[in-house]
């Protein structure tokens, strides 16, 4: 009997609880979680403030704790999203389920016909990476939003710093 694979896909900018609890889940129906790191080439920016790289860390090092068996893997957009599912393919191991709430890559997995489960939000109101990263920038409190590991890799790579940054308009 082969392990049986979930493929589960965001932008983790940054990784936070409710990511973390789905996984959780996830891992209760699966041997393994195949986690795709999205939009890989972004960085520096106010919606995708992390690299890669460090979106890795974040995930690895949440997840060392929980020790759900899994691959944190960088994907990067490509311009033609009929191709995307593909491209997801050739760089992931082999998956079984596809879980998603967005509906561009349920589209996408449904049509090259890889079965995808919806899974429900967990407390959205306050596990959004746009509302986190919002409290970020206005100094308000956002290390209970995420795990102990994540706040530790934003401190060490001054991610905050960054964030305030990339977001300001030109100085005058
Ligand atoms: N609180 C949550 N509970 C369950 N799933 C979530 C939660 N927040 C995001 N997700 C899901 O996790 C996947 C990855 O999401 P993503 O990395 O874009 O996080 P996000 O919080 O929606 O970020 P952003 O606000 O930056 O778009 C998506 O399928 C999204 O629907
Ligand atoms: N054409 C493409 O490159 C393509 C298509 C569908 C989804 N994606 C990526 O998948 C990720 C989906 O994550 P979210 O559910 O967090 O939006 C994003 O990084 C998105 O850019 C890319």
């Amino acid at each position: 009997m082969h392990r049986k694979r979930a493929f589960y896909i965001g932008r983790f900018q940054p990784y936070h609880l409710g990511h973390n609890s789905i996984i959780n889940r996830i891992a209760d129906e699966v041997d393994e979680v195949v986690i795709g790191i999205g939009s890989a080439q972004k960085s520096h920016s106010p919606s995708d403030p992390f690299t890669a790289g460090e979106r890795v860390m974040m995930i690895r090092n949440a997840l060392e704790k929980e020790k759900v068996p899994n691959y944190a893997l960088p994907i990067e957009d490509i311009q033609q999203n009929s191709l995307w599912v593909s491209h997801v393919l050739s760089r992931t191991p082999l998956f079984d389920v596809v879980y998603s709430n967005n509906p561009l890559v349920i589209q996408l997995f449904e049509e090259a016909g890889i079965p995808v489960k919806q899974s429900p939000m967990y407390q959205r109101e306050q596990y959004s990476g746009t509302r986190i990263r919002k409290k970020m920038i206005e100094d308000n409190d956002w290390r209970h939003l995420v795990p102990d590991a994540v706040a530790d890799i934003i401190d060490e790579i001054d991610g905050i710093t960054r964030l305030k940054n990339v977001s300001r308009t030109d100085i005058d």
